[in-house]
């Protein structure tokens, strides 16, 4: 496989690392602002800018503030923002119909987007988890996390969020089945162009706390996801669920979380050579921002390391919160 080497000193690799220059030329990977999607949390009100204790830098944010958001974004060169509702504790119920409201906080902040700022792709997320009384991304019936209705439900929050412009659909809830379902009722309701970033290999993972706290879900939750979010011991299991979602019409697939799962993206790549994508998940950004805020690590530069890893690692991009941090600095 590798092409032989002269013996030392014949062969001195140093020679390719002597200079910026050289080691320019040598690169193999390229890390750019067009590699990102930035997830942002939306909440009720005007003019509104929250903090996230346990995402230091992370804010909820009203519509207006994250229209400012997504021009800043498209300015920076960032192709795509993704959507993460914070739902009023009073607008959740066991038949989480908020989900499909055609004028939810998701729904609303699509809308402005696109009028805004037509030309940055919206991404929306599939689960009931923001709306579900019970925290959890399916209906809850004596204590199960039912499959076939949650999936019924799903279709309808996802043509609410592709009515209101979303252009790429991002299911996060770990169904069977869903991605065949929504791109069925997709094509039948003429959104024939509206994309699926499936979270087809999402884990069962302690990483997803702060975001949890974010969308205000941590109270709600009762229990664990592990009987529909994987076992992260396993990877072949991975393969198998990435390989389903593309077959029921996935146009791209994404790993989740980000770096503990590097090896999960690289074969994911090698195996199906679709667009890939890697979350680098909400504890993920708290162990580097937080770490970098005491001046434990250098932040900026462990956030660059830790982005580049996931493009060396084969994934096409990353969705990460640390996209406009990572493009101000690349853009130089
Ligand atoms: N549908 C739930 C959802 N969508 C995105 C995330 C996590 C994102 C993050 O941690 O940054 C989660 C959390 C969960 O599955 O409990």
């Amino acid at each position: 496989m590798l092409p032989s080497q002269a013996p030392f000193p014949a062969t001195r690799l140093r020679r390719l690392r002597k200079s910026p220059a050289i080691r320019a030329l040598v690169s193999e990977t390229n890390l750019t602002p067009a590699d990102f999607i930035w997830p942002v949390f939306v909440r009720d009100g005007e003019g509104q800018v929250e903090p996230i204790a346990s995402m230091p830098g992370v804010n909820r944010l009203s519509v207006d503030k994250v229209v400012d958001a997504a021009r800043e974004a498209h300015a920076l060169g960032i192709p795509s923002i993704c959507l993460f509702p914070y739902t009023d504790p009073a607008l959740k119920t066991e038949c989480c119909s908020e989900a499909w409201n055609p004028d939810n906080l998701s729904n609303r902040a699509t809308r402005a987007i696109k009028e805004a700022v037509p030309d940055i792709a919206v991404m929306t997320d599939v689960a009931l988890d923001p709306y579900n009384i019970n925290g959890h991304d399916g209906f809850v019936e004596d204590g199960v996390i039912v499959n076939d209705r949650t999936v019924e439900a799903l279709v309808k929050q996802a043509l609410s969020q592709a009515d209101a412009g979303a252009d790429i659909i991002g299911p996060s809830d770990m169904m069977d089945g869903r991605i065949g379902a929504l791109r069925g009722a997709l094509e039948s309701a003429g959104h024939t162009n509206v994309l699926l970033l499936s979270y087809a290999a999402k884990y069962a993972s302690a990483f997803y706390g702060p975001f949890r706290d974010a969308v205000g879900a941590s109270g709600a939750l009762k229990g664990d996801k592990k009987t529909y979010q994987q076992d992260p011991g396993n990877s072949d299991e991975a393969m198998r669920l990435i390989q389903r979602d593309l077959a029921e019409g996935a146009d791209m697939v994404m790993v989740k979380p980000g770096m503990p799962y590097l090896d999960i993206c690289q074969r994911a790549k090698q195996m199906f050579g679709a667009p890939t994508f890697a979350y680098q998940v909400s504890g993920e950004y708290a162990m580097l921002a937080g770490a970098g805020e005491r001046g434990w690590v250098d932040g900026e530069k462990v956030m660059l390391e830790s982005l580049m890893a996931f493009k060396r690692a084969g994934c096409d991009g990353v969705l990460t919160y640390f996209a406009p941090a990572a493009s101000r600095i690349l853009n130089g």
